[in-house]
C-alpha cells in the first residue's frame, strides 16, 4: 500500500504508527478530517493478518468516523484506533495504558472510546493515563451502555421514515419485521411496542426472542423469512448487508430502517433501492446514537441532555431525504452530501482569523 498516495486520495491528515515492546502495543491511530473538532474514534482490538490489512483498516473506519460525526450533526472530526493483537490472549492493563500515553501525547486532537474488541475496563485503564477517552465506566463519570441511546435514535430516525413514507409519525397499527432481538433491537421493538406498532421478529438466540414475545407480543419468523413477510417498515438491527440481490426482490416493506452497520452490500443495492422506491434511512445516520450519547461525557455526562440530542437524528434523517430530493440523487448519497456539505460550510467560517 502507497500510504501517501491513499491519504491524499481521500484527504486524510494523520496516521500514527504506536508501539511499546515491554508491553506488546502496536497500535495504528487514524486521523482523517478535524474540521469541526477533535477526531473521535474507538480503539478496536483485531487480530489482522498483515500490518498492511490493520492499516487500511484505520485509515477506512476514521474516514467512516468523519461522515458519521458530521452528519450526526457533532463537533467532532474523525479518527479511529486498530490495536493489532488478540483482545482474548494479548490485553492487560501495561497495553491499555501504553496506548493511553499516546493518546494523550496527541493533545486533544483525537479522543478515543470502546469498539470491536474493546471494552469500558480497557477505556479505565486508558483513563489513567489520558482524559481524551470517553466510553469509561458510568462510577467514573462514563455514560454506560449505549445501546438503549442507540435504539432511541433508530426509533427517531423510524419515525421521521413513517413521516417521509405516509405523512405521520404515527406508527400505530404499522406492522414493523425487525431482525435481531439484541442489545439494540430488543429497545427498537420497546419503543416500537408502546408507540403502537406491531412486530414480526427472528433472531438467533431464543432466550432474546422469548423476551420479545412475552414482553411485546411479537409474531416470530423463521431466520429467512424476516424479509419476506408482509410489512410496512423492515428493520435490521443484527448483521450487516442484508439489502442485496437475494433480499431486495423479496421485501414488501415501504420503508428500510435499523440499526445496524453496512447494510448496503455493495453501493449498487443503495441505486437499486432508490430505483425502486424505498425510503431507506442511511445507517450510519440512523445508528449515531451511541456515538452521540458518547460525545455527551465531553461535557460531563447528562443523560436527559444525551436523549435529547439523540432524538435530533428525526431531522437528521429529514434533511437526507431532503437532500435526496433536491439533488436527485439515491437516500444513501445524500447522506454523504449532507456530511461532506456541513464539513464544507464550517470549514469555511473557520478561515475567519479569531484570536481565541
Ligand atoms: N450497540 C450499539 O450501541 C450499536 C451502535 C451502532 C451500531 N450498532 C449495530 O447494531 C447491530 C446490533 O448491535 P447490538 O449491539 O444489538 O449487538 P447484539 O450482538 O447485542 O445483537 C445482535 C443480535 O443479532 C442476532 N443475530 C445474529 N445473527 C443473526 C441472524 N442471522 N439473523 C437474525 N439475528 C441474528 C444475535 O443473536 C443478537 O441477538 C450491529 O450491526 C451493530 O454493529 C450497534
Amino acid at each position: 500500500m502507497e500510504i501517501f498516495k491513499y491519504m491524499e486520495k481521500y484527504d486524510y491528515e494523520q496516521l500514527v504508527i504506536c508501539h511499546d515492546k515491554t508491553s506488546g502495543l502496536k497500535a495504528i491511530i487514524g486521523i482523517h478530517d478535524t474540521t469541526l473538532g477533535p477526531a473521535l474514534g474507538g480503539t478496536r482490538m483485531w487480530n489482522y493478518a498483515t500490518e498492511e490489512e490493520a492499516i487500511e483498516d484505520a485509515l477506512r473506519l476514521s474516514k467512516g468516523m468523519t461522515y458519521k460525526a458530521a452528519a450526526a450533526g457533532l463537533n467532532l472530526g474523525g479518527g479511529k484506533t486498530v490495536i493489532w493483537g488478540d483482545s482474548k490472549t494479548q490485553k492487560s492493563e501495561e497495553l491499555f495504558r501504553a496506548f493511553g500515553r499516546y493518546v494523550q501525547s496527541l493533545n486533544g486532537r483525537y479522543i478515543t472510546a470502546a469498539d470491536v474488541g474493546t471494552v469500558v475496563d480497557d477505556m479505565d485503564n486508558i483513563r489513567l493515563e489520558t482524559n481524551h477517552v470517553v466510553g469509561i465506566s458510568s462510577s467514573q463519570g462514563g455514560s454506560g451502555d449505549p445501546s438503549p441511546k442507540t435504539a432511541w435514535g433508530v426509533f427517531r430516525g423510524i419515525q421521521a421514515s413513517a413521516n417521509e413514507a405516509w405523512g405521520s409519525d404515527d406508527l400505530t397499527g404499522k406492522v414493523v419485521a425487525v431482525q435481531g432481538t439484541g442489545k439494540v433491537g430488543y429497545y427498537v421493538c420497546k419503543y416500537l411496542h408502546e408507540a403502537g406498532a406491531k412486530l414480526i421478529v427472528t433472531d438467533i438466540d431464543q432466550a432474546s426472542i422469548d423476551r420479545v414475545v412475552n414482553e411485546f407480543g411479537a409474531q416470530v419468523v423463521a431466520l429467512d423469512e424476516i424479509y419476506g413477510v408482509e410489512c410496512d417498515i423492515y428493520s435490521p438491527n443484527a448483521l450487516g448487508a442484508t439489502i442485496n440481490d437475494d433480499t431486495i426482490p423479496q421485501f414488501k416493506c415501504k420503508v428500510i430502517a435499523g440499526g445496524a452497520n453496512n447494510q448496503l452490500k455493495e453501493e449498487r443495492h443503495g441505486d437499486i433501492i432508490h430505483e425502486k422506491g424505498f425510503i431507506y434511512a442511511p445507517d450510519y445516520v440512523i445508528n449515531a446514537g451511541g456515538l452521540i450519547n458518547v460525545a455527551d461525557e465531553l461535557k460531563g455526562y447528562n443523560e436527559e441532555r444525551a436523549m435529547q440530542s439523540v432524538s435530533k437524528i428525526y431531522d437528521n434523517i429529514k434533511r437526507v431525504y431532503a437532500i435526496a430530493k433536491r439533488d436527485g440523487i439515491p437516500i444513501y448519497k445524500a447522506a454523504d452530501r449532507m456530511a461532506e456539505e456541513r464539513i464544507e460550510k464550517i470549514g469555511s467560517v473557520h478561515r475567519t482569523y479569531l484570536n481565541k
